[in-house]
């Protein structure tokens, strides 16, 4: 594994902001965290870089404990975007890559140098921008100068905290673009977001995280299958009314997620739910398979502690 996280708990204040949280990343993966605000999304991606210390379990990156020493070296291999963007205001865009370069690359050719920076500013498209100061550059140029920032020395493993954060379309196209180059060569990803319509195109891996609770995670493809299985989105104006009705039973539940809409779950095989509903007499004018993408999946899951039995 490239990023093992065991049993991590962390308190921020009197807030007990993660709760025993594990998780494993493998190389490759493209990993996204999500969860509503206040979930502990960050604060994992802080405790992952040793920016925050676990009251208990630990963390390790290549099999190194992000709190030995030698992990130092490790992060070299790290590139890393949080919210706080932290650019040198007075510095260029060329400067404030090289100034950050130098740092992680202390002994790299001017050559060389030069060419990588040159390079992620087209990545990211900037380089016509790269003699002018920062100060000038809009929130989501300033976006992009930091995810170029953090790509230059050429991460094996990237972490990004909101990094869609003030982009326009056409950032999200390159940070779409980056993501599947990244998945392409095997770098390994872990990316914080809310922005699910842009995470189901680039994830092989998913974790939703709850009051500071992993509540489920696994490959997209498994999690999106598992409950695409079993749920089934009805809606029309009758829908909830009807559901109210009936009398709870076991193998069938359902969630109302709001006046004309309910998704149902089913829970044995040998239930035909259509036939359920017409001997219920359910009205429905829409019926189809449920989660056709993460957004619905997301309101499922984070919502599943509401299910009615
Ligand atoms: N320094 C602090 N002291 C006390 N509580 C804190 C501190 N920093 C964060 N918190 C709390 O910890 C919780 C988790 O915060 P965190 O930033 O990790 O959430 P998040 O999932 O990234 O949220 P968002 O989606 O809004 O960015 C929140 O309830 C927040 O208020």
């Amino acid at each position: 594994m490239v990023i093992k996280v065991s049993n991590v708990s962390k308190k921020l204040g009197q807030h007990m902001v993660l709760d025993d949280v594990s998780l494993q990343i493998g190389k490759g993966q493209i990993f996204a965290l999500v969860g509503p605000n206040g979930a502990g999304k960050t604060t994992l991606v802080r405790l992952i870089m040793n920016l925050y210390e676990a009251m208990s379990g630990d963390i390790s990156i290549n099999g190194i404990y992000v709190t030995d020493r030698r992990f130092d070296q490790e992060k070299k291999k790290i590139g890393f975007l949080f919210d706080n963007i932290g650019l040198f205001k007075d510095l260029t865009a060329w400067e404030n890559i090289e100034f950050f370069d130098r740092i992680y690359n202390p002994k790299a050719k001017k050559a060389d140098r030069h060419r990588r920076i040159g390079q992620v500013l087209q990545d990211f498209d900037l380089y016509d921008k790269r003699y002018s100061s920062t100060t000038t550059f809009s929130r989501g140029m300033r976006q992009r100068l930091v995810l170029a920032r953090a790509v230059v020395n050429n991460p094996e493993i990237i972490l990004l905290d909101e990094p869609s954060r003030g982009l326009d379309l056409e950032g999200q196209i390159t940070l779409r673009n980056f993501l599947l180059n990244c998945k392409k060569n095997g770098v390994t990803v872990l990316i914080n977001s809310h922005d699910l319509n842009e995470l189901e195109k680039v994830c092989t891996h998913i974790a939703f995280i709850k009051k500071g609770k992993i509540i489920r995670s696994g490959t997209y493809d498994e999690i999106r299958e598992a409950y695409t299985q079993n749920n089934y989105l009805i809606g029309g104006k009758e829908v909830i009314n009807d559901l109210h009705q009936i009398q709870p039973e076991i193998g069938i539940s359902w969630i109302i997620k709001n006046e004309r809409e309910a998704v149902i779950t089913v829970g044995h095989s040998d239930i035909d739910i259509l036939e359920w509903l017409s001997s219920h007499h359910v009205k429905y004018e829409q019926f189809r398979k449920a989660n056709d993408g993460l957004e619905e999946l997301y309101q499922e899951i984070i919502n599943e502690d509401v299910i009615h039995v």
